[in-house]
This record gives C-alpha cells, sequence and structure tokens, in this order.
C-alpha cells in the first residue's frame, strides 16, 4: 500500500542553487522476491517474508519496523554479505551477487581501523581500487570537509567522539562513490543530541551527493524526518505492510510539528 504524508510537489536545493528532484536517475535497485530463513540446527527462522520493492535513484529510503522484522537481514542481502534463501537484487538493471563497491553498508559502531588515522581510514577502499596517492588524498580530503572533519585527518579513531566516528565511516563510506549507501541503524549508539546533529547532517550530504540511501531505524521520527519513503515492517516473519511517500519540505526541522 502506498500512502502520501505532506505536499506533493517538491524539490531538493542542491549546491550551486540547480533545483533536482531526487529521483531523477531512474531505477536504481530492485528488490524481487527477497526471502530469507534461516535454518540452524532444529530451529528454522523465517525472518523475511518475499520482499518486493523498486527503489530509484537518488532516493532516500527508511526501512521502520519493530526489533527482529529482518530489516538488518534485509540490508545484508541487499549489501551481499548474506545469501537470500530466495530472489534478486537487481542494481542498476544488473542482477548483484556478494559484496561490491556499487553498495556501502554502515553499521550502528563505526567500523574504523584503530591503527590507522582518519585520513588514512578515509582513504583505504581508495587504495584498494589502486587510485593514486595524490588523488586518494585529494579524495578524501574533500569527503572529510563535506562531514566536518577537517583538522583531524591524523587524529585516530579512538581520539574521536562517537558522532566524529560515525561521520569518519559516512566519508570513507562516500569516498569509494557507490550507488547505494545502505545504513543500519548509524545513530542507534548515539546521544539524542548527536543523533539529531547527524541527521540533519545526513540530509545535507544526501542533498549534495544524490546517493540513493537505505536507512534502517526503529524511530518512527528519524524516518520521517529523513526519508522520501519509509518503508514499514511487521514483526516476524518480516514483510513489508507501507510504503508511505514523505512530501514534506526539505531541510526539515527536527520540530517540525507535521513530523510528530
Ligand atoms: N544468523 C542468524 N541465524 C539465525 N537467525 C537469525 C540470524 N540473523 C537474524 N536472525 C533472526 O532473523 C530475524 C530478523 O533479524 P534482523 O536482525 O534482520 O531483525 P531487525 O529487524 O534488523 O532487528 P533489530 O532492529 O533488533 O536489529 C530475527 O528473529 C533474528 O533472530
Amino acid at each position: 500500500m502506498i500512502q502520501s504524508i505532506g505536499n506533493k510537489s517538491r524539490s531538493i536545493e542542491v549546491a550551486g542553487g540547480d533545483n533536482i528532484s531526487p529521483s531523477a536517475g531512474g531505477n536504481s535497485l530492485r528488490i524481487e522476491g527477497i526471502s530469507k530463513t534461516f535454518v540452524g540446527g532444529e530451529r528454522v527462522v523465517e525472518a523475511l517474508r518475499p520482499v518486493d520493492l523498486s527503489i530509484s535513484a537518488g532516493e532516500f529510503v527508511c526501512f521502520l519496523g519493530p526489533s527482529g522484522c529482518g530489516k538488518s537481514t534485509l540490508l545484508n542481502i541487499i549489501a551481499g554479505l548474506e545469501a537470500a534463501s530466495s530472489g534478486n537484487i537487481i542494481v542498476n538493471d544488473k542482477p548483484v551477487r556478494g559484496t561490491g563497491t556499487d553498495r556501502v553498508l554502515l553499521f550502528q559502531e563505526a567500523a574504523l581501523f584503530p591503527w590507522l588515522n582518519i585520513q588514512k581510514n578515509v582513504e583505504f577502499g581508495l587504495r584498494q581500487a589502486h587510485v593514486p596517492g595524490k588523488k586518494r588524498a585529494e579524495i578524501a580530503r574533500h569527503y572529510l570537509d563535506m562531514v566536518n572533519l577537517s583538522g583531524f585527518e591524523n587524529s585516530y579513531p579512538h581520539q574521536l567522539s562517537g558522532g566524529m566516528r560515525q561521520r569518519a565511516a559516512i566519508a570513507r563510506a562516500l569516498a569509494i562513490d557507490p550507488d547505494i549507501l545502505l545504513m543500519d541503524e548509524p545513530f542507534g549508539a548515539l546521544d539524542a543530541f548527536t543523533r539529531d546533529k547527524l541527521q540533519a547532517q545526513v540530509e545535507t550530504i544526501w542533498s549534495a551527493t544524490h546517493k540513493t540511501i537505505l536507512f534502517v531505524t526503529h524511530n518512527v521520527r528519524e524516518a520521517v524526518a529523513l526519508g522520501d519513503r519509509v518503508i514499514v515492517f511487521a514483526p516476524r516473519p518480516g514483510r513489508i505492510i507501507r510504503d508511505f511517500h514523505i512530501d514534506l519540505p526539505r531541510p526539515r526541522s527536527l520540530e517540525d510539528h507535521h513530523l510528530g
């Protein structure tokens, strides 16, 4: 079921003053009949009933639902970290199997390498992709600037706050220029104040980069504050029960009473 909240005609402001439609780039991701049943000895858990979903390039989609409804399982399948029991993941019209640099998954705990400084952490994926040193440094600086971490290039993860570490992880993910950013409760471990600030920052980053974002949350307010769409899952066995289109103007303020 598709429902709509807010004003239908909407565009977003991007740096340089252009007005673009956030879903102008065609289909980015198709989830076709994806199901998952975990089998471990005697125990069989039907985590996901077949899920079908089409997501446009540049859309910001939130997966909302109670604990255990299969949100993380679906995100892991899209990331290629978990095999589905049935169905296909189609990215840019091609079926994908396994992980790829077109999709990057961010977790609740920023998974930075503790032995590398922030600059080197952000450069890591670029090094793997054999991007030359000067170019790597330039790209890393660009994204560190985007997440307001300029000046912390030489710091190590343990010297940063949780919110700063999560911002560094976002910069590292963006540096490899994925089509799709998969965010699994990325702010779940942060205090409310930091969380609010990072939500606003993610909205700004999304507007500037036009990435397709899939964002898992338990929090209705967070989902409505961030998403173009909020996909609501039912408890186990996980399945989609609602597909809300959120047409509230951006940037959205968390104090906006429409979000309540
Ligand atoms: N590796 C696994 N083996 C067996 N069961 C699993 C495995 N991973 C997840 N499950 C089960 O699948 C169901 C869905 O789990 P999942 O983590 O996807 O839910 P979720 O909606 O992301 O929950 P939460 O919001 O608490 O993270 C749960 O019942 C969970 O116990």
